[in-house]
């Protein structure tokens, strides 16, 4: 019997030949609730620059395309023409009070959404491959992978600054999906925001979206995933 949950087993069995092999998982919005700790080093930065505060609230809707983006939406208060006109050296020293600080805080408040190890062990004991395709550099993702013990999980870990390109691109999944020696159609991408679901769908991916994370404040219907779940429990079947 499938280990699948109905609407999986439904979108793939549309698709003569493919059962899907593998999962590929966003990090931040999809697995953790990252959040209160991102929004502490913006905070932080922003009060050394003599700002005001942006709040969790606002963080929220800047996460989703990188720790440089991100830090750019907070200097310009989320106007993203601005924020790709500022000046590097502006941004540079920003980064160097964000950077530091995060990379020491990035677990303090940082929680791990609910279903999310119970699903991610099943699968590993079935001996699903797992990629974690994330936009979040690589130096915050390794220390956060270790600190959560979830390293053994992933058979692939692509990272925001791996590659040139970054989610909604679809290098990433591409790469996690040679990596892992699948075809992209037969593996699920998971994310919880726009960039995860155009790049899934670019790569030819299901494309499964969880409404509870961060996506720029929109709902992530609009971006028409395959699929909508709840937890990720609801991926695999529960017997
Ligand atoms: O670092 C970010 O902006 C978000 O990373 P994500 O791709 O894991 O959601
Ligand atoms: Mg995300």
């Amino acid at each position: 019997m499938s280990i699948w949950s109905e609407p999986v087993q439904t979108y793939f069995s549309a698709r003569e030949d493919t059962v899907p092999q593998a999962l590929l998982f966003d990090l931040d919005g999809t697995l953790i609730d990252s959040v209160p700790d991102l929004a502490a080093a913006i905070d932080q930065m922003l009060v050394q620059l003599g700002r005001p505060v942006a709040g969790q609230p606002l963080v929220a809707e800047w996460v989703g395309n990188g720790a440089d983006m991100l830090v750019r939406r907070a200097l310009c208060d989320g106007n993203d023409m601005q924020a790709q006109a500022l000046d590097a050296a502006e941004v540079a020293a920003a980064r160097a009070l964000f950077d530091p600080f995060y990379l020491e805080h990035l677990n303090d408040a940082t929680g791990v959404y609910p279903g999310v190890e119970k699903t991610l062990t099943i699968l590993a004991v079935l001996g699903i491959r797992m990629a974690l395709v994330t936009n979040k550099p690589r130096v915050f993702t390794d220390v956060l992978l270790d600190a959560l013990g979830w390293r053994p999980y992933f058979d692939a870990v692509v990272c925001g600054d791996d590659l040139p390109q970054r989610k909604p691109d679809p290098a990433q999944i591409l790469h996690a999906c040679e990596l892992m020696a699948v075809e992209p159609q037969q593996a699920i991408m998971v994310g919880d925001s726009r960039n995860d679901m155009y790049a899934g769908k670019a790569a030819g991916c299901m494309t499964v979206a969880v409404p509870y994370g961060y996506n720029h404040g929109e709902n992530i219907a609009t971006c028409q995933p395959n699929l909508i779940i709840h937890s990720l429990a609801d991926l695999i079947r529960h017997v």
